[in-house]
């Protein structure tokens, strides 16, 4: 698995110090309240599970799984929804938890679904964000590391499912998603 990637982007130990960071600032955003963090699966499920360690306040969790990508580098556009929340996010102050922003398309129909369901607010925490692949305008109140052009895997992202598992994020060979 790591032969088939040509640099790493980013350590393992940057990820977790930025995530800490990430924790520190949505304590404070959030102190005297009690969001409903939503992980979007696949993704953003490692994020996830190593941000809400490091936040303070108390929280809710659900967990949404929508796919647009498969098993291409592309966006198809189309957001597909294979779970929905079991939570209703009516009056709530919700978090998206997502593990990355690149055509903002998943994004932009998520955050349009919540408020349509009449959130008392939607923010997005993004580990990462890729401004040069944006379709749509749109940006998260936090993101974790601006990222190059390049598509990546590791740490949640996946290329065809695989390399999930990196503990770091990584560009993949073209040479894997060309051949
Ligand atoms: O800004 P966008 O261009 O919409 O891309 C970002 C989305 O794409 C990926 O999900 P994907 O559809 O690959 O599903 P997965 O999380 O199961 O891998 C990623 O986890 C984000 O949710
Ligand atoms: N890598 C993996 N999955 C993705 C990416 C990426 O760069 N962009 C959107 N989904
Ligand atoms: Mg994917």
């Amino acid at each position: 698995m790591q032969n088939d990637i040509q640099e790493i982007l980013i350590s393992e130990e940057e990820i977790q110090q930025r995530i800490r960071e990430l924790g520190a600032q949505l304590s404070k955003e959030y102190a005297g309240r009690t969001p409903l963090v939503i992980c979007v699966l696949k993704g953003a499920f490692i994020f996830m599970a190593d941000l809400v360690k490091v936040i303070t306040v108390p929280v809710e969790m659900d967990f949404m799984a929508v796919s647009s990508y498969g098993g291409t580098t592309k966006s198809s556009g189309v957001v597909k929804i294979i779970k929905d929340l079991d939570t209703s996010v009516e009056g709530r102050d919700v978090l998206i938890v997502e593990d990355i922003i690149d055509s903002g398309l998943t994004l932009s129909y998520l955050i349009e679904m919540l408020q349509g369901r009449n959130a008392a607010s939607v923010n997005v925490v993004t580990l990462f964000d890729k401004p040069s692949g944006r379709a749509v305008n749109l940006e998260a109140e936090y993101t974790g590391f601006v990222i190059p052009d390049a598509f990546l895997v590791g740490y949640g992202l996946d290329y065809a499912e695989l390399y999930r598992n990196l503990p770091y994020v990584g560009v993949l060979k073209p040479e894997i998603y060309t051949k």
